[in-house]
């Protein structure tokens, strides 16, 4: 590592004047909070992980879940209730599961399995050192694409609205049969797809946004997603320049956008950077920025893991389906740690 970043606008200026010819890291969920970005000393491209052998796995407990479940449904049936008032449209709720490990995690194994679980997501693992801390990181593996530049081609692809795989195939392909037929979630996507379109027609020409979403799978879940294309007016806005307009979509905050805002700052508190964007960017301005979801940050003695999962609700979303989505999507990290069983006796 060359140098670090706590804010977007240092890292902007530092890819323009030519001192920093790349930066990756992660941006958090509220603009106002510290980023974790650095200009990294070497850069790998397309080079599998090195093979490992798997990491001594200790016994793991749920210390918390934050809120408790029923506290989640509750919370759940508050936001319905504010959105049938009137007061907003659409805001995503999460939570986050507390860990705790009988020896040391090792996040690069963490990582490890969950990019070889799903090749197709994007792992991610950011140092989250600080000059006064070292050693904590945030780790995942995300299949949504906030926003992508290679020179002027920008392209994305929100995710919104929901359904576990299952292990049974018939039960597995009914699940996607659902979810591409579901009024609510196919409203919950439309809210992220307009909003998408309005942040991308001020800045792009030739916008590609096909009709309705594609069903798309992770190993734990089916997800509505729409490919999204167009090509930039203003070469000079940087893949960095973008995540930040386009940060956060309805995808992780809401509808309208500081409604939903103030609604998760009441509700859910400080997010750190679970729900804000990760990725990297380059002086030529290219660069990837995904949404960070099934994501966890392990402590730095590695024996404590915070895993996060949220979900959107809208006018008809139901509390105990909401929570059980929740639950879905902590399998992401879970799996990894061979720890699904944990959290389903649990919720
Ligand atoms: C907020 C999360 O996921 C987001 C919310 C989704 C939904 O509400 O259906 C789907 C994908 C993501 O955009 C998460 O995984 O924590």
């Amino acid at each position: 590592m060359r140098r670090r970043f706590d804010d977007t606008d240092s890292a902007i200026s530092a890819l323009r004047d030519g001192t920093t010819r790349i930066i990756a890291g992660a941006l958090p969920f509220d603009h106002s909070n510290r980023c974790a970005l650095i200009e990294p000393s070497a850069v790998s491209r397309n080079s599998p992980l090195p093979g490992r052998t798997p990491a001594t796995r200790g016994t793991l407990r749920i210390r918390s879940s934050e809120p408790t479940p029923d506290e989640h449904a509750r919370r759940v049936g508050k936001a319905v209730a504010m959105i049938r008032s009137g007061e907003l449209e659409k805001v995503v709720l999460a939570r986050r599961l507390v860990l705790e490990s009988t020896v040391p995690i090792d996040p690069i194994d963490v990582l490890d399995r969950l990019v070889r679980r799903d090749h197709a997501s994007n792992g991610y693992l950011v140092d989250l050192s600080t000059s006064h801390t070292a050693g904590p990181v945030l780790v995942g593996s995300s299949p949504e694409v906030l926003i992508r530049r290679s020179g002027r081609t920008v392209s994305c692809f929100p995710l919104a609205g929901s359904a576990p795989r299952s292990s049974d195939p018939l039960k597995d392909r009914a699940h996607a049969r659902m979810l591409r037929g579901s009024g609510k979630d196919l409203r919950e996507h439309a809210f992220v797809v307009d909003s998408v379109r309005a942040a991308l027609a001020e800045l792009c020409v030739n916008l590609q946004i096909p009709a309705g979403p594609d069903v798309i799978a992770t190993p734990q879940m089916w997800h509505l997603g729409t490919a999204i294309s167009g090509e930039l007016r203003d070469p000079e806005l940087t893949a960095l320049d973008l995540a930040r307009q386009m940060h956060p979509t309805p995808a992780v905050c809401g509808t309208p956008r500081t409604a939903a805002q103030g609604a998760i700052a009441d509700i859910e508190g400080d997010r750190g950077l679970y729900a804000g964007a990760v990725g990297w960017c380059d002086a030529a301005g290219d660069g990837e920025w995904m949404v960070t979801i099934r994501c966890a940050e392990i402590s730095a003695d590695g024996r404590t893991l915070v895993a996060f999962a949220g979900g959107g609700i809208v006018a008809d979303s139901d509390p105990t389906q909401e929570l059980a989505e929740t639950t879905a999507k902590f399998g992401t990290i879970l799996d990894a740690l061979d720890a699904r069983g944990l959290e389903r006796r649990r919720a």
